[in-house]
């Protein structure tokens, strides 16, 4: 309810797309616009009239500053949705522009400039790349506009939805004002600049469709899952406001997080597909995945906010919300903070898995102090035990990776179970008797371990995942009592089943593919099976640790319950395109014995197509690594500089210093950061809690980019055996070992490469990795063409 004089006023999903290249002088009038337009709409000073001649009659203006107009929609009563923030000059001409609609599918609110729809259409460069001009990208520009020569016959280009009909575009749910410019575009280029402006579900179905997705596909995929039960009265936009399909802010701050920079426009406007996975009900385990940067971070921190805003009135941290490092666990935190405000944040435990694990054991009090060691400590304490034993039969790298794969990979807690285990991917098969040998050595490595005060985090989540599950088990045993003896148990309950509870109603999981069975068993333990229990995003193309999980034997059930998101909203599709080249032909899983796919990933994203260089020596590529990085810097800084004179771009975005440098050898970062330095560049390491500084290049193994993004980014030293790592060749005897490790390898790289939002470039010396295209072969890298027929271009610039 409105009080007199007040009215309502959201922003409509895409006009912040506009309203954020407005001069910052005049974003800051929106932002008084907003306040005085909600106090009082019939405030002289903002003259609102209506548009005569745009059809519905409901579209008004009204004053922002001298200059600019605000359109705004009447949706009835009080309440108003701005659609645009226009120049006085252009928004009396030409009116029937501006088109506005109740989608008859959705029933949402959807409003259309096309004068910015077709220029964008219109503006579209044939190809994709800035300045390059390789044959595959001319073979692409078949144009409209251009000429045809005269001696050649022109054969018209053939639009990309000659195969549909407009009602069958119609029943998709494209919006009716963009029906014939859709049935018209040729290219993909020209679709990109039409989704751009147009309404979410345009965008979607037409996406859909050029991707090569049947109708009945599209119908089932996009547009059923949010279509209206109801009947929809096209002239009732207060019904129409109501409806989620209608993509509006709903908080006074929401308007000014939205158009302040492209960067927090995720707190305020949901894809519809992310929305719906924020907000289902899940009658069990629920699984998202989706290439780099499709937003499951953002879903996931969305969905821990909505769970949190539906807990009961209390003051218990009632939600987990983990994932494996440390310094995301830390992002987390800040982000929901800014998401959901301190109350969110009260009741939800952020921390980092192997933290979570090593409370869990130290509440138990059974550790004592103890000291971790690493994998490689790890491998010495098993040399050392096998020489005291005399032991020649089996290596120590073996035993380390059988107990760290198969025993607490699996959480095998006794020798019955490890008899019965399963040893994939472990190469070499072993006898019954064999198994008993091993089984031995493991204790007694394990005593060894505890005699000297050391253990190894994988060691400590399976305790804890043993911890937790005999926790549970207690509770169910309880339950069952409870149930059978009723009133009476409870006269005689002893303190200790009392406070037996499970700790959390809600776990929620980021970057899920990286968590080892151990883990999943501690998680399945720590929350109720039944509804909403487990939330989990991953991608397992982005698997860098060696953890494999089937989920379904750990008891979490995601089958039915599992989604993909598809749209990337970080990375242009030139990098996309490139990134996934990298991948090669590998086959990966997902997370429950079956593939994952990354069909269908893209972006609508554009920008300069990824570089590659080679170069004879490391001190080479160094040396010119340094000037690119400081090349990069004067730009940003000149850019800036310009943006806050013309005040036409977002000046707080083009300030930050957003440059990452990743490099395979914690050495080889020692050896950036020092050259940087001698470049004049301010350098950072990123260490396991995050970069060290935040203004600064930041520098660190291809590791610690993990969840990172930056504007631009450089790989360097993507070498033949640095790229993947020589020491994989150890493993040449055991080839699944081999290729998994291979496979991590690749991981390791597309991750480092999707990091980068506008500009990649990759460098090697001596011989390049032979992950990289045209190394392998001639034609470029499979899959590489899936997205946009980017290649890496191979010029004489470097980057
Ligand atoms: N609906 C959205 N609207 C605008 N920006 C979005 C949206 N969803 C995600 N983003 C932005 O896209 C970028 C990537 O999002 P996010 O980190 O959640 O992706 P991700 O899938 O978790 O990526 P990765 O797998 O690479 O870690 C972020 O900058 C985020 O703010």
């Amino acid at each position: 309810m409105n009080v007199q004089g007040r009215a309502t006023l959201r922003l409509l999903d895409k006009a912040d797309k506009q309203i954020r290249k407005l001069p910052r002088s005049v974003k800051g009038a929106v932002y008084e616009f907003q306040y005085k337009f909600r106090d009082n709409p019939e405030n002289p000073g903002l003259n609102l009239k209506i548009l005569e001649g745009v059809q519905g009659g409901r579209l008004y203006s009204a004053r922002v500053n001298k200059d600019y107009r605000a359109l705004l929609l009447h949706a009835g009563e009080s309440d108003y949705v701005l659609v645009a923030v226009r120049p006085r000059g252009e928004v009396y001409d030409n009116l029937e522009r501006f088109k506005h609609q109740i989608n008859q599918v959705t029933g949402g609110i959807e409003f259309i400039d096309m004068e910015v729809v077709e220029s964008a259409t219109a503006s579209a460069e044939p190809g994709t790349g800035q300045g390059h001009t390789d044959p595959a990208e001319q073979a692409g520009q078949d144009v409209p506009a251009e000429p045809a020569a005269p001696d050649v016959p022109a054969e018209a280009p053939r639009p990309l939805f000659a195969d549909y009909t407009r009602d069958q575009l119609r029943e998709l749910g494209v919006a009716e004002a963009l029906l014939p410019l859709a049935l018209k575009v040729t290219t993909d280029e020209e679709l990109y600049g039409l989704v751009e402006y147009a309404p979410s579900l345009t965008e979607d179905v037409l996406l859909r469709l050029a991707d090569g997705m049947g109708f009945d596909e599209v119908l089932e995929e996009i547009t059923r899952p949010v279509a209206t039960s109801e009947t929809v009265d096209t002239s009732d936009y207060s019904a129409a406001l109501a409806r989620p399909a209608t993509r509006a802010t709903s908080e006074d701050t929401d308007i000014q997080a939205a158009i302040e920079d492209r960067f927090s426009r995720w707190k305020v406007f949901l894809h519809p597909a992310q929305h719906k996975l924020v907000r289902r009900e899940y009658r069990g385990p629920a699984r998202v995945s989706g290439g780099p940067g499709t937003g499951k971070t953002i879903v996931a921190l969305h969905r821990v906010a909505h769970l949190a805003a539906r807990l009961p009135p209390g003051r218990s941290k009632e939600i987990l919300f983990t994932t494996f490092n440390k310094n995301l666990a830390a992002d987390l935190r800040k982000r929901l903070l800014e998401l959901g405000g301190q109350a969110v944040v009260d009741r939800v435990e952020i921390v980092n898995i192997d933290k979570l694990a090593t409370q869990i054991v130290a509440e138990t009090g059974r550790t004592g102090r103890r000291r971790w060691i690493d994998d490689q400590k790890a491998l010495r304490e098993w040399s050392d035990l096998l020489t005291e034993l005399g032991e020649t039969q089996w290596d120590a790298e073996f035993l380390h990776a059988e107990w760290n794969q198969v025993i607490l990979g699996q959480a095998v807690n006794s020798r019955a179970d490890y008899f019965r285990a399963r040893r994939a991917g472990r190469g070499k098969r072993i006898s019954r008797a064999q198994r008993a040998e091993i089984w031995q050595l493991v204790e007694r490595f394990t005593m060894r371990l505890d005699e000297k005060g050391l253990w190894t985090h994988r060691q400590v989540a399976e305790l804890a995942a043993r911890i937790q599950s005999e926790q549970a088990m207690k509770i169910a045993t309880f339950e069952e009592r409870q149930d059978r003896e009723g009133a009476q148990m409870l006269q005689h309950l002893e303190q200790s089943w009392a406070n037996l509870r499970y700790p959390y109603r809600h776990v929620v999981v980021d970057e899920a593919q990286d968590l080892s069975p151990a883990h999943w068993k501690l998680l399945r333990a720590l929350v109720r099976e039944g509804d909403n229990d487990l939330f989990l995003v991953g991608d397992t193309h982005q698997r860098i640790y060696d953890n494999y999980a089937s989920l379904s034997s750990l008891g979490i059930n995601i089958r039915g319950r599992s989604a993909r998101l598809t749209l990337s909203y970080r990375t242009t599709r030139q990098i996309l395109g490139s990134a996934l080249g990298l991948l090669g032909e590998e086959s990966w899983d997902n997370l429950d014995d079956s593939t994952e796919t990354l069909a269908g990933y893209r972006s609508v994203l554009k920008g300069p197509r990824p570089e590659i260089r080679g170069f004879d020596t490391w001190q080479a590529e160094l040396d010119a690594l340094a000037e690119t990085v400081a090349a990069w810097e004067q730009e940003d800084r000149e850019r800036a500089a310009a943006a806050a004179e013309a005040e036409g771009e977002d000046g707080a975005e083009q300030e930050q210093t957003s440059i990452g440098v990743a490099v395979p050898t914690r050495d080889m970062v020692s050896e950036v950061e020092r050259r940087l330095a001698r470049e004049g560049v301010r350098a950072a390491g990123i260490g396991p809690e995050g970069p060290r500084l935040d203004d600064a290049v930041h520098v660190g193994t291809l590791h610690r980019f993990k969840g990172l993004e930056y504007r631009r980014m450089a790989i360097a030293g993507v070498t033949r055996g640095l790229v993947p790592g020589r020491h994989i060749d150890q493993f040449r005897e055991d080839p699944t070992r081999h290729e998994r490790e291979v496979q991590r390898s690749r991981s390791l790289l597309f991750v480092a490469a999707t990091r980068a939002r506008d500009t990649l470039g990759i460098t090697w010396h001596g011989t390049p990795s032979p992950f990289l295209p045209n190394t392998a072969t001639d034609s470029g890298p499979p899959g590489a063409d899936q997205v946009d027929g980017a290649l890496f271009a191979r010029g004489d610039a470097l980057f």
